[in-house]
């Protein structure tokens, strides 16, 4: 039996466009239902980790259980499950979707509908969600609440004109809180679901925690789950006991049972992170549900990069360190790999540029790593004149060109929402970055560009270069469309005529000739001269792109300590010698780590 009546429980994602406020209303929502007391309540209680703090965005999809005794005299449970707003992270947003019946749209008034307010809105309504529209910061004294309605109404097409569709609040100062708890409990459906049938619980999300091992989130969609039951994982078959069965509000608070509609967490000694997939089924050993659920797509990583420790002793820790974050992020992948430039490392894959960067920000903060990161590359299909496919997401591994028949790139739809006056700057960068226009309307005074790109282009700067093209005020989303062959070359960097494999990169051809020279003149910056001289190219095949050379230079650091003092001689040498570590052998030639980092930073 559950322990909450399906008609008193309430499940609800927040989706938005990045920065309209989800995190601060779920944290106003939490501090009205008394979940936490004011003392406990920080700012933005949700987003947890410390990156998330600092850069004020958030990452992981979070859950918590409130109670609200609203005003028809009933005592709801409300779910809440808070969704990153990125667009990298959109996967995690479809798994909270699939745990909920509804959804609270937040829009920020004084920006109106932006690019991923529509293409959450889209994800929620393939999940056949009720939403509930709020109109979030009327503080402002920008907001213009009438305007954003008839957007909402005119874009998304969800009613929104009366107070009642969209209700006014302010997350910051706490204006009508209150407002959004009454329409969620009157507007969405309670979850259904027969606490007497075989348990098909969804694994939401899986992660680790320090202190208890391996948690895995649920959400129960038939029957019911208890302490000490045996449940078996339908997908990969492992079974485990369960140990302690809990909620979050927000704590992790114990719970005996969960029943019908429920999310909550399991904890059961899972050794194997493997044994969680997240999208799998959770059923009961000794009576299991005859299928599975729909589950989820698994999520591709569409972004690659090789990862590499700058002490070589690290290596361990790393493989460790990102066998604990994938724990905590089953969307990231990682292999190993070699490379004869940079030594024992991981070939590692992401949903996109950010994920990239917040992965590695997160081993250098939290687990203490010194990375070098190669240059990201997309995954190209390569058809082999043998009549094979290969899918290469290392440059390095690309193989002769005589071998090759052609070669097919990804490319995305993106929709790019911006102001009239910044959309010529829109366009040119678009083109510039080989895109197809496929259409361009306007919602009110604001275009919406729509392109197709090649994700290649997008993936080093693209966002950067949109943000400043736009003063920060281009809205910004995409999705995955289709490969398409194209005319796309391997650049290799050699020093002194020796290949540096991590630093060799795929460009479209008419791009080469650019890329190329660039690299090497940074690379004459960045390679203190030697006892020899150095020739740095940039070569597609075995044709030279282009070349920079680095003069010779005699260095003897003990010149200077004429004479005597011994220890002061020595004292350079060592220094000298700590210097070397850092430093990498091609052939004659030492190129110290700080080089490839900066190389390995794209214009
Ligand atoms: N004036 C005003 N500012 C608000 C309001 N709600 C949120 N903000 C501010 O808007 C910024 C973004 O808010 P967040 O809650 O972090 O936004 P978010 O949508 O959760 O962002 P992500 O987690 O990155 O997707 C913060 O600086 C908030 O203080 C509001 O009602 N009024």
């Amino acid at each position: 039996m559950s322990e909450t009546p399906l008609s008193l429980i309430r499940n609800f994602s927040i989706i938005a466009h990045i920065d309209h406020g989800k995190s601060t209303l779920a944290d106003r929502l939490i501090e009205l239902c008394g979940a936490l007391t004011k003392r406990e309540m920080k700012s933005q209680v949700l987003d947890s980790m410390e990156l998330e703090q600092e850069r004020g965005i958030t990452i992981k999809a979070q859950t918590v259980r409130l109670t609200y005794p609203a005003k028809d005299g009933k005592t709801y449970i409300l779910n809440l499950m808070d969704t990153p707003g990125h667009v990298d992270f959109a996967y995690e947003v479809s798994r909270s979707l699939a745990a909920c019946e509804g959804s609270l749209l937040v829009v920020d008034a004084s920006q109106g509908v932006e690019a991923q307010t529509l293409a959450n809105v889209y994800q929620a309504i393939d999940a056949n969600h009720e939403i509930v529209p709020v109109l979030n910061k009327v503080d402002l004294p920008a907001a213009e609440p009438e305007k954003t309605r008839a957007q909402i109404e005119e874009v998304i097409g969800i009613p929104a004109s009366d107070p009642e569709d969209a209700v006014e609040i302010s997350a910051k100062t706490g204006i009508n809180i209150e407002g959004v708890l009454e329409a969620l409990v009157k507007r969405l459906p309670p979850p259904q679901g027969d606490a007497a049938a075989p348990l098909q619980a969804l694994l939401v999300d899986s992660w680790y925690d320090a202190y208890l091992g391996v948690i895995i989130l649920v959400r129960i969609k038939e029957g019911s789950l208890r302490k000490g039951d045996k449940i078996r994982m339908m997908e990969t078959g492992a079974t485990y006991h369960v140990d302690q069965l809990g909620v979050f509000s927000p704590k992790m608070t114990p719970v005996e049972s969960l029943g019908p509609g429920e999310i909550g967490y399991i904890n059961a000694a899972i050794k194997t992170v493997a044994d969680c997939k997240v999208g799998d089924t959770i059923t009961l050993d000794n009576r299991p549900a005859p299928a599975p659920l729909p589950g989820f797509k698994p999520s591709v990583p569409v972004v690659w990069c090789g990862l590499f420790p700058i002490d070589a002793d690290d290596f361990e820790k790393l493989r460790e360190s990102l066998g604990k974050l994938q724990l905590n992020d089953a969307s990231f992948h990682f292999e190993a790999e070699t490379s004869a430039a940079l030594g024992f490392g991981f070939r590692c894959g992401f949903l996109g540029l950010l994920h990239l960067e917040i992965i590695q920000e997160r081993l250098s903060r939290e687990f203490n790593l010194d990375l070098i990161a190669t240059a990201p590359s997309v995954v190209y299909r390569v058809f082999k004149t043998d009549g094979t496919m290969e899918l290469l997401h290392n440059p390095a591994d690309m193989p002769d060109t005589s071998l090759i028949e052609r070669i097919e790139e990804p490319w995305i739809k993106a929709s790019i929402m911006v102001q009239d006056e910044y959309l010529g700057n829109v366009l040119a960068l678009c083109s510039e970055r080989r895109g197809v226009q496929l259409d361009l309307t306007y919602v009110g005074n604001r275009a919406m560009a729509v392109y197709k790109l090649p994700l290649n282009e997008v993936v080093f700067d693209f966002y950067d270069k949109l943000k400043s093209a736009t003063r920060g005020y281009a809205s910004f989303d995409y999705q995955m469309d289709d490969y398409e062959e194209s005319d796309l070359v391997r650049i290799s960097i050699l020093v002194n005529h020796e290949p540096v494999d991590a630093l060799s990169f795929i460009a479209h051809r008419s791009a080469a000739d650019m890329r190329g020279r660039a690299i090497c003149a940074r690379l004459k910056d960045l390679i203190p001269r030697q006892l020899f001289k150095i020739a740095i190219q940039a070569a597609i095949g075995s044709k030279v792109i282009a070349r920079e050379t680095i003069g010779a230079l005699s260095k003897d650091v003990t010149a200077k300590c004429y004479g005597g003092d011994i220890s002061r001689k020595r004292k350079l040498l060592e220094k000298q010698k700590a210097g070397k570590k850092r430093m990498r052998q091609f052939g004659k030639v030492e190129i110290p780590q700080s080089a490839f980092l900066a190389a390995l930073k794209m214009d």
